[in-house]
Formats: C-alpha cells, sequence, structure tokens
C-alpha cells in the first residue's frame, strides 16, 4: 500500500521534519478531516485509494478533493470534465513531475517518466516519436506478431502462465527495440528484474531518508552507509540495464550481423551522416530504456487482466474464439486484422476500462498558483487523476460498471459503437500522455487473438488450489496495479494442433 505513494511523496517535497503545511492562499478543494501536525497523513494507506477517492467525491459533492500533509498538497481530480480542464487546457503548468535529488542518484532521473517538464523531457519525447512513431512501424509489427506466436508456442509446455506473458513482453521490447534474438535475451531479463527489484526497495528507503532526516543522522551509521552502498548498486544496475542491449546492437552492427530493430535506425543514421554526438547517443540510450522499462510491466498487467476476465468470465471467452473461428476460418491472426473484428476491439477496450494498469495514473505536478472553480490549488500540488473512477462512470459506460461486459461497447448490430469506445484515459492525459498507447493497443491485440484462437483458458485455481471465486479478486494497490496470481490450463482448442503452433512460428522468425 505504501508503495502507490513513493513515487509522489519521495520527491522531497514534503519536509516532514518542518511540520509545515503550505500557505493557504484561498480556499483548497474539499477533503477529509485534518488532523494537526499530521493532515491527511493518516488517509495515505487505504487499500484500492481509488476507490476511496470515489466515494469520498461522491461524499463531498465535489469532482476536486485535496489532502494536505506537512509540506504537500494533493489535489484529486475525479472526473474527466476536471482532468480535461486542468491536465490538457491548462497543460502548460500542470505537466511537471515529482523529482528529487535520491532519484538522480539512483540514475531513475535518466527514465524521462521521471523528468519535469522542460527541454531534457521535451528533446526525449521528440527522439521517442522519431524512433518508435510511425516510420519504425513495420519493424515493431513483425516483432509483436513473432513474440506472440512464440507466447503460444511456450504456453504448449509451461505451467506458468504468468512467467510466459513476462518473457512474451520482454521478447517483444528486447527483439523490437534491440535486435536481442531470443536466445540472447537471458542476462539482459535477469538484469531488468534485478534492477526492478532493487529499486522498488530502495525508492522505500529514500522515502524515509528525504521524511526522516533526523532518523537518518541518529542512525548514521548504518542507514546511511546501507543506503548509499544499495544507491551505487541501483544506480550501476539501472545504467547496465540501458546501455547493455543497447552496446550488444552495436557490436552487431559493426560486426554486420545485427537484426533490423529500433537501434539499428539509429546507427545506420549515425554510419550515414558520421556526426552523430555523444549526447545523441546518450540520449537514445536513455529512451530506448525508458520505453523497455515503462512498457514491460504495464503491458505484462494488462495480459494479466485479460487471463483473469477470460477464466472469470467464460461466456465472453467462448464468444470471442467462436467470433475469431468464424472470421478467420481457423487461421491464426495477424496483424492485417486487428481492427477488424469489433466483438476482440471491444474486448481490448473492456481490459483496459475494467482494472485499469494505472488506476491513478502517474502524479503531474502543478508548477504555478491556480484557481479552478472557486479554489485555489497551490504550485507544488501533487496532482492525481482518479482514472479507475474516470472508467468506471456508468454515464458513459453503461451499467455494471465492476462486470466484464465488452458488448458495452458495441452497437446492437454488432459494430463498435465508435462515441463510447473511448478509454485512452487509462494512458494518462495531456502533454504527459503515454506515447507508448498505440505499442501497447496493437500488441495486446495480437497476443490475445492469438491466445484465443489457439487455446481455451479452463479450471482456473487461485495461490492455494481454489476455484477462482469472482467475489474474492483483489487487484494490488501499486501504481502498476495488477491482477492476483492464479494458475489455469491452457488447453488447445479443437481443431488446433501442436504442429500448427510450432509451424506458424517459422515464417515469422
Ligand atoms: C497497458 C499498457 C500501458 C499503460 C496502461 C500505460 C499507461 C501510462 C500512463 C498512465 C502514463 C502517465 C501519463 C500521464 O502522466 O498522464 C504513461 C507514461 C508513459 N508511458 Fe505508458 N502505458 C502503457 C504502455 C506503454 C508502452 C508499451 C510504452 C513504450 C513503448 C510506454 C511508454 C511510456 C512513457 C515513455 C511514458 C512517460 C511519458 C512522459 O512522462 O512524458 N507505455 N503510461
Amino acid at each position: 500500500m505504501l508503495w502507490i505513494w513513493v513515487f509522489p511523496l519521495s520527491a522531497g517535497l514534503v519536509a516532514f521534519t518542518s511540520f509545515v503545511f503550505p500557505r493557504r492562499k484561498g480556499p483548497l478543494p474539499p477533503g477529509p478531516l485534518r488532523w494537526p501536525l499530521i493532515g491527511n497523513g493518516l488517509n495515505l494507506w487505504y487499500k484500492h485509494p481509488w476507490k476511496v477517492y470515489a466515494r469520498w467525491a461522491q461524499e463531498y459533492r465535489s469532482d476536486i478533493l485535496s489532502l494536505q500533509i506537512p509540506g504537500a498538497t494533493i489535489i484529486i481530480l475525479n472526473t474527466e470534465h476536471a482532468v480535461q480542464d486542468l491536465f490538457v487546457k491548462r497543460g502548460l503548468i500542470y505537466s511537471d513531475r515529482p523529482y528529487t535529488a535520491f532519484f538522480e542518484k539512483l540514475g531513475i532521473s535518466r527514465i524521462f517518466v521521471f523528468q519535469d517538464y522542460g527541454e531534457r523531457w521535451k528533446n526525449n519525447r521528440k527522439t521517442f516519436k522519431q524512433y518508435l512513431g510511425t516510420e519504425m512501424e513495420s519493424v515493431i509489427r513483425s516483432n509483436e506478431l513473432s513474440s506472440s506466436r512464440r507466447l503460444l508456442v511456450s504456453l504448449l509446455e509451461s505451467n506458468d502462465h504468468q512467467m510466459e506473458f513476462r518473457q512474451a513482453v520482454n521478447d517483444f521490447f528486447l527483439s523490437a527495440t534491440y535486435g536481442v534474438p531470443p536466445s540472447q535475451q537471458g542476462e539482459h531479463v535477469a538484469l531488468t528484474q534485478e534492477s526492478a527489484v532493487l529499486l522498488k526497495r530502495l525508492m522505500i528507503q529514500g522515502l524515509v531518508f528525504d521524511f526522516l532526516p533526523f532518523l537518518t543522522s541518529l542512525l548514521a551509521w548504518f542507514t546511511t552507509a546501507g543506503v548509499t552502498r544499495g544507491v551505487g548498486v541501483v544506480g550501476d544496475l539501472v545504467d547496465k540495464m540501458m546501455r547493455a542491449p543497447f552496446e550488444s546492437a552495436k557490436a552487431d552492427s559493426i560486426q554486420g550481423t545485427h537484426r533490423v530493430s529500433v537501434a539499428g535506425r539509429f546507427f545506420r543514421l549515425d554510419e550515414e551522416s558520421s556526426n552523430v554526438s555523444n549526447d545523441e547517443e546518450i540520449s537514445i540510450i536513455d529512451v530506448l530504456g525508458t520505453s523497455y522499462a515503462a512498457g514491460t510491466d504495464t503491458v505484462v498487467a494488462l495480459i494479466n487482466s485479460f487471463a483473469l476476465a477470460m477464466v472469470l468470465y467464460p461466456d465472453v471467452q467462448r464468444k470471442a474464439y467462436e467470433i475469431l473461428d468464424f472470421t478467420l476460418c481457423g487461421r491464426l491472426p495477424e496483424l492485417k486484422d486487428c481492427g477488424t473484428i469489433p466483438y476482440i476491439d471491444a474486448l481490448i477496450h473492456e481490459v483496459v476500462r475494467w482494472n485499469p494498469v494505472a488506476p491513478l495514473g502517474v502524479p503531474h505536478i502543478l508548477s504555478q498558483d491556480d484557481v479552478y472553480e472557486g479554489y485555489v490549488l497551490p504550485k507544488g500540488s501533487i496532482c492525481i487523476a482518479n482514472t479507475w473512477n474516470i472508467l468506471h462512470d456508468e454515464e458513459r459506460y453503461g451499467p455494471n460498471v465492476d462486470e466484464f461486459i465488452p458488448e458495452r461497447f458495441l452497437n446492437a448490430d454488432g459494430t463498435l459503437d465508435e462515441t463510447r469506445a473511448k478509454t485512452d484515459a487509462a494512458f494518462g492525459f495531456g502533454r504527459r500522455i503515454c506515447p507508448g498507447e498505440n505499442i501497447a493497443r496493437e500488441f495486446a491485440w495480437i497476443l490475445f487473438a492469438s491466445v484465443l484462437s489457439a487455446y481455451e483458458l479452463v479450471d482456473a485455481r487461485d495461490k492455494d488450489g481454489k476455484l477462482l471465486d469472482r467475489s474474492t479478486i483483489e487487484y494490488t494497490t501499486e501504481i502498476v496495479s495488477s491482477a492476483p496470481h492464479f494458475k489455469c490450463r491452457f488447453s488447445l482448442r479443437p481443431g488446433i494442433t501442436e504442429a500448427m503452433i510450432r509451424e506458424a512460428v517459422r515464417p515469422v522468425d
């Protein structure tokens, strides 16, 4: 539960030792009772806070809420309307990020998700568009297809589909971005996982470090030493995680053995113009590393949520594979089919909406004082869009929003309802909106359609071996919220054989 606040609060905006609340220049939006000294400090530790904020919005009859803790104001925007007004229409002042010197030491300020709205961020965003935008579509698409087909093969033998999903997503990023073939991906995946685990642990330590410097000096003899040592290790690991696949692609490119990839385009430009500066190389390393880091956990969470929906709602699963069988006449899907089967498009919208991967998005920071609906929002406020609430709006998405019902996005004649089929809120807002949305949606399309064409997901059980029960399912309370761990059988669908699956990998490999 703590983890969801680690990123925004470790921004060093909160000087707990000073016990100071920001000076009020006018009324703040409503919120729960504030206690002396700690303000709303006790209101930060809820399970699924997005549901609590949705309830408060009803109780206080307000689209916008506030929490105050020593040194920081948190603004929660509960409706699409409020988010559009602030993050989009006033994007110039609502696009900074929580930032801390500790992030700099950890080396994660290189990941541009965490960078302030300034020149460095703008250049990185431009580079992302240049290298992962439409020009590279064919490399990205062919790897989306081949990773999905390889996943089908690995599911033949594995009894841990969640591990295979993660492997498939790593496979896609490492192949498409750096041209690393599946046989050489192991060390890069291990490095990424090691950095992620260490980062998570250290960011919590860093939060304490930032919050309670007086404690740090008391316990300096071991706390400081431990954190400092950890910072060094994680800083090196993040650097290695971002640099190693790039360097291996570079070496292959020099030897002429490089597979087509996004990094390959950079080497080609470098070769043609011979004037790529060191700074440009660092920037491309950071941008490619950022997409790998930002894309992996999110897409894995989306696929796990898809699998959970399929086992909890077997009628939806059956309908989806019957429609795929009917449309594709028994062949496996390809990317040219993407967008041509409305029920699958609706299913993807529903996976994105039902339990959003980032239920509170990524916090934006307000860079100057602002006034909205009569409330005064102070400079430096941590602004959160309650994406979960926006995607559970019954006026927009119809009744039973907690249930998984792809039909909510379809017209009576089975075509996609273009006015309702909008779930972009899941990918953030305004100038910081996720630049990987198209990649995520397309990869999800080919993955979900491939899995459903080949397998039926049956006999789902929780970690204790009990049959899954819809009423007890709980997603995690983290920035990236994940479905609970479960096991199920991937049973080959009638007419699909092991040989067909193995054969289907060859033409795309
Ligand atoms: C299901 C998949 C995904 C979800 C739900 C998702 C969601 C998000 C959200 C909510 C944000 C913050 C937006 C904001 O601040 O308003 C974000 C940022 C970002 N995402 Fe994604 N994302 C996904 C996949 C991807 C993929 C596949 C990539 C890369 C190929 C990617 C790259 C990024 C980057 C680089 C940012 C930082 C943008 C910035 O700060 O300017 N994401 N994403």
